[in-house]
This record gives C-alpha cells, sequence and structure tokens, in this order.
C-alpha cells in the first residue's frame, strides 16, 4: 500500500530527514549513504534524495552508472533510479557530468524544488536528504517546502567543525525541524597496517555538542580506509561489509533514528482531540 501523502506534498514518502553538516568534508554524503543501506537492512524501504545541488556526490557513492537517467513519467514527474535496493534521485542524473554548479542561490533553490516536486518516490518508508553544507538559503527551501520530520547532523571531533555543526544544530531548531541526534564521524583513526586507534582530532567533541544541545549522539565511526575506498568507489561498507564492525555501528544507528522518529510520531498521533460542540 502507498503510504499517505504528507502535507509535505511529498506522496509514497512517510518519514522524511535531514543529514546535514555545517561544515563540508566531514563525511556528511558517505554517512547518508550508508545510513540508508542500514535502514534497508532493518527491513525499511528507502529512499536517497541528494540535495547538495553545488557538490552531489551520491550518484557515485551509491555506484549509479555513468549516464543513467531518471526515467520519465509524463511530462513533469521522474522516477527515482534503483540502486542497490534504494531508490534514488540527484541532480547529477540531470546534468552532464562535468557542468560546474555556478548556480545563483535562486537558481540553486529552483532546482533543488523541482527535484522535490518531480520525484515519484514508491512507498517509502524513509527518504534520506542529503543537505548541502552550510546553513544558507538551500537549507531553509528545504525546512520550508518539505516536512522534515528530523535531521540528523554529522561532525568530526575538531573545535572548526563542531562551531559548525552548531550553527546547523541552531539552524534546525529555528525552523523548528527536531534534531534527532549527531554523528561523529572520523572520531578515530584505525590503522590498517596494526589496528592501533587514536583520536587524532580530539576526544569527546560529538558527545559534548550533543548534551550542550540536548540531543544524544547516535554513533561514532571511525576514520578507515576502508570507509572511504567503498564509498568512493560506489559501493558503500554496509553494503560491501554487512557483517563488518563499522556496519554494525551505521545499524545500530539506523535502529536509534527508527526508535526516534517512531516515539515522535506516536507522540503527535497521541495527542488528544478537543471537540467542540456548540450548544
Ligand atoms: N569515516 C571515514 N573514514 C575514511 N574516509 C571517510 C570517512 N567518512 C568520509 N570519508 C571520505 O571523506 C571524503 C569526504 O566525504 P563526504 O563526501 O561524505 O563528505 P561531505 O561532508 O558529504 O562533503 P561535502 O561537504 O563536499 O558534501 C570522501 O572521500 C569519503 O569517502
Amino acid at each position: 500500500m502507498q503510504a499517505p501523502a504528507k502535507a509535505s506534498g511529498l506522496p509514497g514518502v512517510k518519514y522524511v530527514i535531514a543529514i546535514a553538516s555545517g561544515k563540508g568534508g566531514v563525511g556528511k554524503s558517505t554517512t547518508t549513504a550508508n545510513l540508508a543501506l542500514a535502514l534497508m537492512a532493518e527491513g525499511q524501504n528507502v529512499g536517497v534524495l541528494d540535495a547538495d545541488i553545488y557538490g552531489p556526490s551520491q550518484g557515485m557513492m551509491l555506484g549509479i552508472p555513468s549516464g543513467t537517467r531518471p526515467q520519465p513519467i509524463g511530462e513533469n514527474a521522474m522516477k527515482p533510479v534503483s540502486i542497490h535496493g534504494l531508490q534514488a534521485m540527484s541532480i547529477s542524473l540531470l546534468i552532464d557530468e562535468n557542468t560546474p554548479m555556478v548556480w545563483r542561490g535562486p537558481m540553486a533553490s529552483g532546482a533543488l524544488q523541482q527535484l522535490i516536486t518531480q520525484t515519484q518516490w514508491e512507498n517509502l518508508d524513509y527518504l534520506l536528504i542529503d543537505m548541502p553544507p552550510g546553513t544558507g538559503d538551500i537549507q531553509l527551501t528545504l525546512s520550508q517546502k518539505i516536512a522534515v520530520d528530523g535531521a540528523v547532523v554529522v561532525t568530526t571531533p575538531q573545535d572548526i567543525a563542531l562551531l559548525d555543526a552548531k550553527k546547523g544544530i541552531e539552524m534546525f531548531n529555528k525552523v523548528n525541524i527536531p534534531v534527532l541526534g549527531v554523528v561523529e564521524n572520523m572520531s578515530t583513526h584505525i590503522c590498517s597496517a596494526c589496528g592501533h586507534e587514536e583520536h587524532v582530532f580530539g576526544a569527546g567533541g560529538g558527545q559534548r555538542i550533543a548534551r550542550d544541545y540536548d540531543t544524544e549522539l547516535l554513533g561514532s565511526l571511525p576514520l578507515t580506509m576502508e570507509i572511504c575506498q567503498q564509498a568512493d568507489s560506489g559501493t558503500p561498507t554496509v553494503a560491501a561489509e554487512p557483517e563488518s564492525a563499522v556496519s554494525l555501528i551505521y545499524r545500530d544507528v539506523a535502529k536509534k533514528l527508527m526508535a526516534k522518529v517512531q516515539s515522535q510520531a506516536d507522540g503527535v498521533s497521541k495527542i488528544p482531540q478537543i471537540n467542540i460542540v456548540e450548544d
């Protein structure tokens, strides 16, 4: 059965989760791809919307063959691409791969709006949105156009990344999107030769920011060669090595997210209806 349409106007989608970061390059897209696969491994139907208009990377991370175009449905709609059992849509599927994204803010927002309104998702439990880094126009467009159920903020443990992650959390607070939690990426480095683990970027940053903003540290991922190589070659770790220690961390984050979104949804439905009867 098709999931009911929400006020967001996203038919076929039950829950929308934005994956965001204040700073670029902290591993937001890698986290999005792996979390999508982890949610799927938990039995959910999952879609990925690559809203990183200026630097779309889901096409590459999910291994969508170069030149793939979404199938049109009539004149104004298109089917997401099917890959690794996920549904996926990205601006990179609609443009020439070598075209640099030199759009001004309103053009980028327009392109994103088109992706949002014209993609026909099919029966999704979760749509993960890979947000562009930062707290500008596109992030605002998104939070105004879609009823996002919650956001996950990805950060690395360095002070500079944490500072930007705070701005991200504050932006979501401002637009009333619940922050479901923080994922600390590259929290330690594990040497592929000897297995030695060290906190190269500092320790405890993700935990601190989660505590300061009254949210939860959903999980910490190490910096490993496998995560990088597998994501960059189109088979993210959760698909490449589903039983590995790293995949289990992503699965654990996915389970926490599902529980949070569900309890939030239950909370909403438990609000008593007030019936005013005129006599
Ligand atoms: N835990 C990790 N261990 C090793 N490499 C990682 C890890 N997480 C991400 N990477 C690598 O770091 C690079 C940047 O990651 P990614 O593209 O996910 O970052 P991003 O925050 O989405 O960047 P952008 O801001 O450009 O969208 C990629 O090559 C990715 O494979």
